[in-house]
């Protein structure tokens, strides 16, 4: 069978992006930043790339090198391209409603201070997501002073309301420690190139070991609609203050050294190398914890109970109240066939569909004025409304 001829996918209105089908079931949008041309394109089931063009007067360019962060979607048949701000929306067809909304950051602080650090011109793809989690909440402290008591506590009383982030260490497990559960233990050389593959939301070397923080760990609990509970050193809960994941961040303070020294030692874990080692960092790790201005609260660990109901008041779960149900994620429904519009924050997406007596069009509205996170992990804060069905041009219940 021959390829089948170029055709416009999508006619999208506001010059917004043209959508092409180049061949059978591969696709390719332009979007024009500046002097650049993003060209977004998939081969229907495989994942989706970016070239990027400068441009000349001519409107004609040549291909720069470009580093895709973040985890990039999977290809369908077709999609439009939105320009936002610093980022393009991508609205995949006929993708299952978790999966139809993606952005691809051109222009972000992210993708800006990567650029930087990087040396080369990167782009960075997030998932988008209708709604808003609870902030995730970062707890910090030396080692041995009960944090994760602490998050075993809440976890236990409160299952549906939050989920552990799950860390990559390079230390050898522990006697009762499951990996995947406690950790995901990894070879050092493995979680380095996964370091530089972004897939990282923060790491860093602990008392010998690298420990770190996958940017799907926090996201798989988010996407499960529970809150996220990071177990992260000082210079994790930094390097999260400066990322896109809005957080609280606690700090978990013993009462005195000598009363950290007697937990590390009963609880038995370490060697005796290793508790003097945890010791020392402690010092730092105190006096950083208390003023380097990254954490919104201290708490006290000196009776566990006390604690912990200081915990939970924080976290607003004082004592008898219920937690919330959480709602269940609102989830958009793309037509397949679909034109796009933009009008400020708005994105007005339009479909016909034809029953069988009459065509009906239907109108959906996106709104993007509230986006929060964004890559690498999920852009979120998305909202919509269906904001018409109307059957041949008769305008029973809508604006229009
Ligand atoms: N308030 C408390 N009073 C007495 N013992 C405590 C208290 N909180 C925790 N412990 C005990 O102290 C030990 C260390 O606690 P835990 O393992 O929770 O610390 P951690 O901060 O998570 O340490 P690490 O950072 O090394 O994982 C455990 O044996 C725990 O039972
Ligand atoms: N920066 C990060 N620190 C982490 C992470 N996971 C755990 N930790 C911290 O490491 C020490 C030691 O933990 P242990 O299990 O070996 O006793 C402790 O302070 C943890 O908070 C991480 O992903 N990033």
């Amino acid at each position: 069978m021959g390829e089948a001829p170029t055709f416009i996918l999508q006619e999208l209105q506001n010059g917004i992006g043209n959508g092409f089908e180049l061949k059978s079931g591969t696709f390719e949008t332009d979007t024009i930043v500046g002097d650049k041309k993003y060209i977004i394109g998939g081969t229907n089931g495989e994942t989706f790339s970016v070239k990027d063009q400068i441009l000349d007067n001519n409107g004609l360019g040549a291909c720069v090198d470009l580093i895709e962060l973040g985890t990039k979607p999977i290809s369908c048949n077709g999609h439009s391209a939105v320009l936002l701000k610093d980022r393009i929306l991508i609205l995949k067809e006929t993708a299952k409603p978790d999966d139809c909304i993606w952005f691809l950051e051109v222009d972000t602080p992210y993708v800006r201070q990567q650029k930087k650090i990087l040396g080369t011109d990167v782009v960075a793809w997030s998932k988008g997501v209708i709604g808003n989690s609870e902030k995730p909440v970062v707890i910090s402290g030396p080692s041995g002073v009960g944090k994760g008591t602490l998050i075993s506590m809440l976890m236990k009383e409160f299952p549906s309301m939050f989920g552990f982030s799950v860390s990559h260490t390079t230390r050898a497990a522990r006697g009762m420690e499951k990996d995947g559960v406690h950790y995901h233990f990894t070879e050092k050389n493995v979680m380095e190139k996964e370091i530089k593959d972004g897939k990282f939301l923060e790491f860093a070397s602990v008392h010998g070991n690298l420990y770190g923080t996958s940017v799907e760990a926090v996201e798989l609990v988010s996407d499960a609609g529970k809150r996220c509970i990071l177990d992260i050193d000082v210079q994790g809960a930094r390097s999260v203050r400066a990322s896109s994941l809005e957080a609280m961040f606690i700090f978990i303070c013993p009462p005195s050294m000598e009363e950290l020294e007697k937990r590390l030692r009963d609880r038995g874990t370490e060697t005796e190398e290793q508790v003097l080692k945890r010791l020392r960092n402690a010092q730092a790790e105190i006096e950083q914890g208390r003023s380097s201005g990254i954490f919104d609260h201290i708490l006290y660990n000196d009776k566990l109970e006390e604690c912990y109901e200081n915990l939970k008041k924080l976290l607003g779960l004082d004592e008898c109240i219920t937690p919330p149900k959480s709602s269940p994620p609102k989830e958009i429904n793309l037509p397949r066939d679909h034109s796009v519009s933009k009008i400020d924050d708005k994105i007005i997406i339009s479909s016909i569909s034809s029953g069988l007596e009459k065509e009906s069009k239907n109108l959906i509205m996106l709104d993007v004025s509230s986006l929060k996170g964004g890559a690498p992990g999920r852009t979120r804060g998305l909202d919509f409304q269906v904001i018409g069905s109307f059957s041949d041009g008769f305008n029973g219940n809508g604006p229009f």
